[in-house]
């Protein structure tokens, strides 16, 4: 069964404070990073920290992601080798373009390194190419969209409803579903606006993306909560599946539930959901049975 991935919450890499406790905020990953939020002068000793910190803290409960730096930095080299070393479930590489997805994927292929790799799509060339990105190596499971960066580099204004986003968000939905890719939604920053990460969250749900990013705890519980199936939801799946049951019996495939048409398409849809239920916890033992 694939993980469930609907929060991933970033944490500086430099903050002993915040990364004791990342395992509490009931993200679904967690993403310690190494990039952006740690400044030139910090970056060894975040280096050091993630070190003692995966020695001495087991995260079982949630998954364990890094974000390095990127590929021109010259901290890059140093991120590698500290890595290599580490038990964590995927690396997150920035400013994902050709030159460093075939570099890294090749790097960790070559050490035979069991750690994945999810790739930051934050630059127009890295949209343009997005699908032959995710495409490099099957070391690379998913991507995450990274709308702050991408929108200086397109120059164009960042506002809370996102439509400068829309070509870089369908697009990278279509590359991931494409080739059977999780794909993950980028932070909403206004960590005091509650209602407008709703609705960011909704809309990124909507046209297809599997999560979203968050930058602070009080984000997760809505962001969890947007990606979960609703009581009604799942209530309306099994009927459908039980519905479809009765027509296979019958020889139908295609019949009528509350004077709505179910087939095909529909019957994938409520497995889907069924899916989601069943790895959030929200199903009893035997209700799913995903084959
Ligand atoms: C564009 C990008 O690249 S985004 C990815 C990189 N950015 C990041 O990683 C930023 C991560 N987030 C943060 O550093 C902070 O949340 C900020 C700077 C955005 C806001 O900081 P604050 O206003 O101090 O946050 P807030 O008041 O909500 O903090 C409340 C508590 O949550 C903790 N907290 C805040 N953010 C995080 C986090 N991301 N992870 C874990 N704990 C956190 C604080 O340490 C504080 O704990 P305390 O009560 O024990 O002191
Ligand atoms: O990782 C993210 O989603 C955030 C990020 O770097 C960006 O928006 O530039
Ligand atoms: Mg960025």
């Amino acid at each position: 069964m694939s993980k469930i991935r609907r929060s991933m919450l970033f944490i500086p890499g430099n903050t002993p404070g915040m990364l004791q406790s990342a395992d509490v905020f009931d993200a679904d990953s967690i993403i310690i990073d190494l990039e952006d939020s740690v400044s030139v002068d910090e970056k060894d000793s975040a280096r050091i920290l993630l070190e003692q910190l995966l020695s001495k803290v087991q995260f079982t409960d949630v998954e364990v992601i890094v974000r390095m730096n990127p590929f021109e930095s010259t901290d890059y080299e140093k991120d590698i080798e500290v890595l290599q070393s580490l038990d964590i479930d995927l690396i997150l590489l920035p400013k994902a373009e050709q030159d460093s997805v075939s570099d890294l994927t090749k790097r960790l292929e070559s050490f035979k390194y069991k750690t994945d790799v999810m790739i930051l799509v934050e630059t127009a060339l890295g949209v343009e190419q997005v699908f032959d990105l995710l495409n490099t190596s099957v070391k690379v499971k998913g991507l995450m969209l990274g709308g702050e960066d991408l929108c200086v580099d397109l120059n164009c204004e960042r506002t809370k409803t996102g439509e400068e986003l829309l070509y870089a968000r369908t697009r990278v939905v279509n590359a991931a579903r494409a080739l059977k890719k999780f794909v993950i939604d980028t932070p909403f920053t206004d960590t005091n606006d509650d209602i407008g990460l709703t609705n960011d969250t909704r809309f990124a749900k909507k046209i297809g993306f599997d999560g979203k990013a968050s930058i602070n705890p009080r984000q997760i519980e809505t962001i969890n909560k947007v990606f979960t199936p609703k009581e009604d939801e799942i209530n309306d799946a099994k009927r459908v599946i039980e519905a479809k049951d009765q027509a296979l019996k019958e020889g139908k495939g295609v019949f009528s539930l509350d004077g709505k048409m179910v087939d095909l398409p529909i019957i994938k849809r409520a497995e889907r959901i069924m899916a989601v239920a069943s790895k959030t916890g929200l199903l009893k033992e035997g209700e799913h049975n995903e084959n």
